[in-house]
């Protein structure tokens, strides 16, 4: 069950409103007779960063390739800026700009040739291509490397070169599906750094999956911990926290006044359902899969 609703909401609007940037309401979507998403309800306003948190195999990736409109939308509505991705695919494509969580820049272009290469397939015009690129390059601090083979970048450049190719089409909805995997914590400040300054900027709206706890906790306004395919938590991380404080405190436990960390929260939300033997057994099997299909 959610335990927690929209209060503080940046925009102040209520859940489905028409400037929510995302609105999944009942989303299902199965493999074979795997449901990876099981009747996700989730708003994201225009301007909030989203953190989507949860375990392996939790769903979400599957939702956010619904929301993308990679995945069709079998059963329940997906909508972004008000277009449903079910019919309107295309006006929901050109609102956002995607980074996912397989590498999407090619080892034998230079920096420049690949954002220019999203920038042709996102129609951006002709004339405004080269500024554009530039532009991009420019705002994840690759300006100087822009002429090198992007295999010559370190793991974190990449990861920026790919955040460009992103934003190259002035997204108002930038999707990161872990963002900074694999990357050192200089790194991974950089990542989080340009993605403020462009939304600081723009106003965008940023949905974005991670496992690190602290992450989400510093740069999200709220998150959504995700488990079995729906939403189980949803707050601002601070909400999050003092709820299971109170909770805690409420059932007589932690004889202390420390405020539990959101990996607490993780754990109290993920660790219930992976108690029974049927969660153990399917949540290897899942972490297993994905493995795979990244390798
Ligand atoms: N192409 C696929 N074929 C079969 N099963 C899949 C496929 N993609 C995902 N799944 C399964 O769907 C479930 C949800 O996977 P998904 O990748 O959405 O989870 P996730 O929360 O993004 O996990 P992670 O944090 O590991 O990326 C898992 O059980 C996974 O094994």
């Amino acid at each position: 069950m959610t335990r927690n609703t929209t209060a503080d909401r940046p925009d102040g609007q209520a859940p489905g409103a028409v400037t929510d940037a995302v609105t999944c309401a009942g989303l299902a979507y199965s493999f074979g007779g795997m449901r990876a998403v099981d009747g996700l309800d989730l708003s994201v306003g225009a301007g909030e960063v989203f953190g989507l948190l949860g375990p392996n195999g939790a769903g979400k990736t599957t939702a956010i390739r619904c929301i993308t409109t990679l995945l069709p939308v079998p059963a329940g509505m997906v909508r972004v800026f008000g277009h449903d991705a079910a019919v309107d695919r295309m006006a929901v494509r050109r609102l956002l700009g995607y980074v996912p969580q397989q590498l999407s820049a090619d080892a034998a272009l230079t920096g420049r040739e690949n954002v220019a290469l999203f920038a042709r397939v996102f129609d951006v015009p002709r004339r405004e291509r080269a500024a554009r690129v530039a532009q991009a390059l420019a705002a994840v601090d690759l300006a100087d490397a822009a002429d090198r083979l992007a295999n010559t970048y370190s793991g974190g450049m990449v990861r920026r070169l790919e955040l460009a190719q992103a934003l190259v089409s002035a997204p108002r909805l930038l999707i990161l599906d872990e963002p900074t995997i694999g990357l050192d914590p200089i790194a991974r400040t950089g990542v989080w750094e340009h993605i403020n300054a462009v939304r600081a900027a723009t106003g965008m709206t940023v949905l974005v999956t991670t496992h690190y706890m602290d992450e989400a906790d510093q740069y999200c306004d709220r998150v959504g911990l995700m488990h079995r395919g729906r939403i189980r938590a949803l707050g601002t991380p601070a909400e999050l926290r003092r709820g299971l404080g109170e909770r805690r405190r409420a059932q007589g436990g932690a004889a202390t006044d420390a405020l539990p960390t959101l990996e607490d929260v993780f754990r109290d939300v993920a660790g219930s359902g992976l108690d029974d033997t049927s969660g153990d057994f399917r949540d290897v099997r899942s972490t297993r899969r994905t493995a795979h299909r990244v390798g």
